[in-house]
């Protein structure tokens, strides 16, 4: 997993002006004539999404798990179709889908809404579906100290959909698995099993 000091950088509200400036010289590079009406605001219009979709460097996802709750459930609890929004980091194309999370806790639960959160920290930036999956299962093992961790994560990536190899409504699929979810496959199955309800 990438270090700390990665989730650490409002990078996007520090450098607006640059990043218009850059935005602005694509748009002449590409053809287009920046003075006409549709694009004189495109600039400032694409900082500003920038700062929504790049949010997640300036969240540290672990302090999202910041308030947990003392409680002697060790049953699975699952939190699933959570969606999320990302950008690949190949092309700087969105990809998207639904991400589902189990657990077993040992001792300590999160807030169901934190689940979510965690994932909207470590989707809203430049990502690889595989790397997301694992972040999730590595930072609730870290935080939760749970007895076991499964996520899925479902994505329609649009770098190949749109462009390249142009196959729309392909479905990527990942999933990691942390603890008790290792050693039982009946646990798996379960987890699996409640997800298509
Ligand atoms: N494993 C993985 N690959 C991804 C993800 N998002 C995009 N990619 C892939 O990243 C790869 C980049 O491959 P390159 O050959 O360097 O780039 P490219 O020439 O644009 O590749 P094509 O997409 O095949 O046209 C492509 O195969 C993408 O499908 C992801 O989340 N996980
Ligand atoms: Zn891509």
């Amino acid at each position: 997993m990438a270090g700390a000091k990665d989730y650490s950088n409002n990078q996007v509200g520090n450098n607006r002006e640059q990043i218009e400036h850059h935005v602005k010289e694509i748009l002449k590079l590409i053809g287009e004539n920046v003075e006409r009406e549709g694009l004189l605001e495109t600039p400032a219009r694409v900082t500003r999404m920038y700062e929504e979709i790049f949010a997640g460097y300036s969240v540290d996802p672990r302090d999202v798990l910041g308030v947990t709750f003392d409680e002697q459930h060790e049953e699975l609890v699952i939190v699933k179709d959570i969606v999320y929004y990302s950008q690949c980091e190949h092309h700087m194309a969105p990809f998207f889908g639904k991400a589902h999370i189990g657990y077993i806790p040992s001792g300590k639960i999160a807030g169901l809404s934190k689940l979510a959160r965690l994932v909207e920290a470590i989707t809203r930036r430049l990502q690889v579906q595989e790397r997301i999956t694992s972040q999730i299962a590595d930072i609730l093992e870290e935080v939760l100290k749970p007895n076991g961790v499964m996520v899925v994560v479902e994505g329609e990536h649009l770098c190949m959909c749109a462009r390249g190899v142009k196959k729309p409504g392909s479905k990527t699929v990942t999933s990691a698995v942390r603890g008790q979810f290792r050693q039982s496959s009946a646990l798996r199955s379960e987890f699996l099993e409640l997800l298509k309800r």
